[in-house]
């Protein structure tokens, strides 16, 4: 964990530097996304000495923001019909990371972008981000990417795959990504909630019967998260993994 610039969405390399932190440090996911190799590995942060004020101001931000994606997801619980408590367990070792994004002028906007489109692998991701805007997400019903105009002192909240598939697709996982623009440096902050890695992922139990299947088989997180994440940072010939693969037609 900490600072890098070689990010790939899509096989694609995303056009932004970023500095990455885990919430509770260490903290262990798979060594590798095969399913036969039972191996943890440990993760910890690597701060810079400077600026001296970095790390206590970072911790402060992402302590607080926890807070709220607690919250959030207590009230998704509640509008699910489901006791508040009901997620809580799954994040008992939660692999949660904020990440600060800056975004730097583009020559060649129309060339790159910032992040390629994609979902969000967790459960939740809050983002702050500042005026210069660029976010879009891609309206389902006609495929338009519609911008998500910055409003001040507002937070950006995204469901992501971990809540449709516990949600057997009651709630949905937006299809996003940050085009980038040649004035303008952008930076956003997002803080991404991540279960803990052994939690098998699959719709809950409550929500399905007979008249309402359920749409996915159970899948490992941190396996789905380290195949996930293994493509983000070297080319790759295929597309990287989605919850997709995990459908019951
Ligand atoms: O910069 C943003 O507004 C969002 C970035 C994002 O989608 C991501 O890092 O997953
Ligand atoms: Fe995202």
């Amino acid at each position: 964990m900490g600072y890098h610039e070689s990010e790939h969405t899509k096989n694609v390399r995303d056009w932004k530097e970023v500095f990455d932190f885990l919430i509770k440090d260490p903290s262990f996911l798979p060594a590798s996304p095969e399913t036969e190799d039972d191996e943890i590995r440990t993760l910890s942060n690597q701060w810079p000495e400077t600026p001296p004020q970095f790390r206590e101001v970072c911790q402060t931000y992402a302590r607080e923001v926890e807070k709220l994606g607690y919250k959030l997801l207590e009230l998704i619980s509640l509008s699910l019909g489901l006791p508040s408590n009901r997620l809580n367990g799954y994040f008992e070792d939660h692999t949660t990371m904020m990440r600060l994004n800056h975004y730097p002028p583009c020559p060649c906007p129309e060339l790159a972008l910032g992040v390629g489109r994609h979902k969000d692998a967790g459960a939740l991701t809050i983002v702050a981000q500042d005026d210069v805007g660029g976010l879009q997400v891609r309206r389902k019903s006609d495929e338009v990417w519609v911008p998500v105009k910055p409003t001040p002192n507002a937070l950006v909240i995204n469901v992501g795959d971990t809540i449709q598939v516990w949600s057997n697709e009651a709630y949905e996982s937006v299809e996003h990504r940050v085009v980038v623009n040649s004035e303008r440096e952008r930076f956003s902050i997002p803080v991404f909630f991540f279960p803990s890695h052994y939690v098998m992922v699959k719709p809950l139990e409550e929500l399905v019967n007979e008249g309402n299947p359920p749409k996915y088989k159970p899948y490992n997180f941190g396996k789905f998260f380290v195949a996930r994440n293994r493509s983000d940072y070297k080319k790759l010939e295929v597309q990287n993994i989605q919850i997709s693969d995990f459908k019951i037609i």
